[in-house]
């Protein structure tokens, strides 16, 4: 495409497609989007974050990244119709507008762009880094195991053939490093929002414990919230709830560290669909999955900009 209003938001893309959307929406907008490379991938592919931003210095900020699991390709493609959408509505929609009139959006597009780029040329449903393990014939780690909350415990494997292999060691992965990195370097985010596919759930933490939260009555009613815009949207229908009671236990997991870090609202989301079409989501969904996801997050960050 030669810019983002000709780009098919309707379809999936090869990752030199992300990474050249990313830019041209900067070009496009110089006053209100920047590229930050918070690092490198294991094979070297930035880690590109797209900043929002309307003024000030080190404004508090919401931060959502997509595509941390390379086959959930929906969360990829939503992510780039979620920045599009910003820069579309801004000054135009009103709820949209307050929001960035006081916070900034940081959004990572493609989380795990080396699981991205091998889903795409050697095996669609890989879903983990892609960094060899020392003593092993089995590649990479899994991104959200590798966290250092609850890291080693129940909810994750030490094999490094498993698909939930923790890693050698907390933060083992640049992918995971580059972003623990510029949360504690950039010290004012106040929502933490991970997106995955499929299930579709809406989920805070804990996923290492059933500890509930001391805020869970907060990030329960939020959730509620956040559920009813969605299925308002298309019907579609959202389970909500912490990590462990919703889906399973899972240790090492992002916003279980993110919501430790202290940063009160972390939550996660599992995209369409609910098993008939699983990763493999055709592409005449990603619109209808964006719009209905966009709705829940237009409360979410509502509510972190009001509290
Ligand atoms: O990938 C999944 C499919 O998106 C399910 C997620 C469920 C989960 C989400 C957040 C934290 C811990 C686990 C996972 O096992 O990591
Ligand atoms: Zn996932």
């Amino acid at each position: 495409a030669r810019d983002t209003d000709s780009f098919n938001y309707k379809t999936y893309h090869p990752i030199s497609e992300l990474y050249s959307f990313q830019d041209m929406l900067v070009a496009e907008n110089p006053s209100l989007v920047s590229k930050i490379v918070i690092g490198r991938s294991y094979e070297g592919r930035p880690l590109n974050v797209l900043k929002f931003s309307t003024g000030g210095s080190n404004r508090p900020a919401i931060w959502i990244d997509t595509g941390i699991h390379s086959r959930e390709w929906v969360t990829q493609a939503s992510g780039t119709w979620f920045a599009k959408k910003i820069v579309t509505d801004y000054g135009k929609d009103p709820v949209l507008t307050a929001i960035l009139n006081k916070m900034d959006i940081l959004l990572e597009t493609v989380t795990n762009p080396d699981g991205y780029a091998y889903s795409h040329t050697a095996n669609r449903m890989w879903r983990k880094t892609r960094k060899p393990n020392s003593g092993s014939s089995c590649v990479g780690v899994d991104p959200n195991r590798n966290w250092d909350a609850g890291y080693g415990g129940p909810g994750a494997s030490s094999n490094p053939c498993s698909e939930t292999f923790r890693g050698p060691r907390a933060h083992s992965e640049s992918e995971v490093k580059s972003i623990v990195d510029f949360v504690k370097s950039h010290g004012n985010i106040k929502e933490f929002i991970s997106i995955h596919a499929y299930s579709q759930m809406l989920m805070y933490p804990y996923g290492y414990t059933q500890t509930p939260v001391k805020d869970q009555a907060a990030l329960h009613s939020l959730a509620q919230r956040a559920v009813s815009a969605l299925t308002a949207v298309y019907g579609t229908r959202y389970r909500y709830g912490s990590i462990i009671n919703v889906i399973y236990q899972a240790s090492g997991g992002t916003i279980d560290w993110t919501y430790n870090q202290g940063i009160k609202y972390s939550y996660t989301f599992e995209l369409r669909d609910t098993g008939r079409y699983g990763f493999i989501l055709p592409a005449n969904q990603i619109e209808p999955t964006a719009e209905e996801t966009w709705a829940a997050l237009l409360v979410l960050m509502t509510h972190a900009k009001n509290n």
